[in-house]
């Protein structure tokens, strides 16, 4: 794949520790290529800003034009705006760009300098909130920029809520809260984001450092790069989280003041990744989350390969596997009421207890539940209405299905007994609302998950995939019509039993 543009539209930090040279270095850390329009000259060092300088309209929207006709951006970030009249103008050159080629659209509104310098003049907030926030896909205001925007002071997670809530009225898609400056979340660092269907709360333990210049630009920046990339928005947010976490770990002073943020490439450790704060925890009744939650782990799999993973129809498939030596399945029955599935449960759970293995049915959990099946395997939709008390306190162990960073956290919270990755490649025995993973991410998704959960991956796998999937790590493989619409089951179930745990 040819590298993402990235458009930061931005004012140079002489420090080269914020603005543009913030986000660039950011955008080539995570793989994008990035293009600059600069808005302003300002002159600064790790201590001080002395000097802002607009750069001349003419060379603004010079920039802009250049950059339009042959570079189209899959994302922009605009940082500084010197002024209001630059934001207005520029909100005319978005409302095209929107209408052209759609490109998402990060607005980090810088207005003051972490040294507590105003960078820009005082008609900015009024025209970022007239002209701007219609044409921003995502604002990401810390605490000061949220109170001066909104008028409301974020001072308890009601008032972030109203905040946030403000912001998308006067036209911003969805908004991100950011943390670092809200004092009452304690030893935690938490960032909220709502796009008016769904909030997401993330926390990160804060990192004691005042090593921190150029945090927002470049939070806002790998938040773009990720969706340039095409990952969906609460991928990006948490890959974008990590980033700066391991940034922030990293960073050293350079200069008298407060160093910059370290750009040290693709996060890949897990301690770096936000949390998704779940009901039923401290921190999830102090933020008003409620909802059902679980008490403790999923019963644990024996192991983390769980092998070659068949997920079939009938009870003959099943047999047919068993006898054949496959010891992780799955009986996949769609679309039934629980009265017309019941009897081959129950027939399902008695054939897995015959041979030992590891033998999960999807979706119909009660059923599950009462004829004491080994694991039951669910979606991420069923996260929200699935008795997963009940499941935990029955001893079934729980396999939850994935789609990428953001589900892989959430599920973690959960502490199943696996976790499933998909879909890998195009399938057709299933509509999937995702794109496919591919083989890179899973890559990454197995490095940073492979020490907490047996990891499953599935989807599009035949068998001339299995080899690529299995280099991953990943220590299972999940598969469906590889083995049912195989020419010769029997055999492909030999070729790929050998294939996977060989
Ligand atoms: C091993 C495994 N992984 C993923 C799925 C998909 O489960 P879900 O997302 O609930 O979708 P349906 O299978 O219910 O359509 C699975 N079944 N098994
Ligand atoms: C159930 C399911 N969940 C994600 S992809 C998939 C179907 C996998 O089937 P196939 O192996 O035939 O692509
Ligand atoms: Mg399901």
């Amino acid at each position: 794949m040819t590298k993402p543009i990235v458009w930061t539209i931005a004012g140079s930090d002489s420090g080269g520790g914020a603005g543009i040279q913030a986000d660039l270095h950011t955008i080539q850390a995570l793989g994008g290529h990035g293009c600059s329009v600069i808005s302003a000259i300002t002159a600064q060092n790790s201590v001080s800003v002395s000097m802002v300088e607009p750069v001349l309209m003419q060379a603004f929207t010079s920039q802009l034009v250049s950059l339009a006709t042959d570079m189209q951006a899959g994302a922009i970030k605009i940082g500084l705006l010197p002024g209001g009249l630059r934001a207005e103008v520029l909100a005319r050159y978005l409302k095209e760009y929107r209408r052209q080629w759609q490109p998402y659209v990060v607005l980090d509104p810088v207005a003051i300098a972490s040294t507590g310098q105003a960078m820009a003049e005082a008609n900015l907030l009024p025209a970022i909130k007239q002209h701007l926030l219609p044409e921003v896909d995502l604002i990401t205001p810390n605490a000061v920029e949220l109170e001066a925007l909104s008028g409301i002071v974020p001072d308890s997670p009601a008032n972030v809520r109203a905040g946030a809530a403000a912001l998308r009225e006067m036209g911003a898609g969805a908004v991100l809260v950011k943390g670092g400056h809200l004092d009452w979340t304690g030893d935690q660092a938490i960032d909220f984001y709502s796009d008016g269907e769904r909030e997401i709360w993330l926390a990160s333990p804060r990192l004691e450092t005042r090593h921190g210049h150029g945090t927002g630009c470049t939070l806002s920046s790998a938040i773009a790069t990720a969706v340039a990339q095409d990952y969906p928005i609460e991928d990006a947010l948490v890959l974008a989280k990590a980033y700066v976490n391991q940034g922030l770990k990293g960073a050293e002073a350079i200069g008298a003041g407060a160093g910059p943020v370290a750009h040290l490439g693709w996060p890949t450790e897990l301690a770096d990744f936000p949390a998704v704060v779940m009901p039923g925890t401290a921190l999830a009744a102090q933020l008003g989350i409620n909802g059902p939650s679980t008490r403790g782990e999923f019963a644990p799999m024996d192991t983390l390969q769980l092998g070659l993973y068949p997920v079939v129809t009938t009870i003959a498939w099943l047999e047919r596997l068993l006898e054949q030596g496959v010891r992780t399945l799955q009986l996949r029955i769609k679309d039934k009421t629980d009265a017309e599935v019941e009897e081959d449960i129950q027939a399902a759970v008695e054939l897995g207890k015959r041979y030992q293995a590891r033998l999960f049915i999807n979706d119909y959990w009660r059923l599950a539940i009462k004829h004491g099946a080994y694991g039951v395997h669910l979606g991420q939709e069923d996260i929200e209405v699935a008795d997963l008390e009940a499941i935990r306190a029955a001893g079934l162990k729980l396999g939850l299905s994935t789609h990428g960073y953001y589900e892989m956290l959430r599920a973690r919270e959960l502490k199943p007994s696996y976790l499933a990755l998909g879909h890998i490649f195009p399938t057709k025995t299933k509509d999937m609302p995702s794109r496919p993973q591919g083989l890179e991410r899973l890559h990454r998704y197995v490095a940073l998950m492979e020490a907490e959960f047996p990891l499953v991956a599935i989807g599009g796998i035949s068998k001339d995939r299995v080899p690529l999937v299995a280099q991953t790590g990943v220590g299972s493989i999940a598969l469906v019509t590889a083995i049912t619409e195989a020419p010769d089951p029997d055999a492909a179930i030999r070729e790929l039993l050998e294939l996977v745990e060989g």
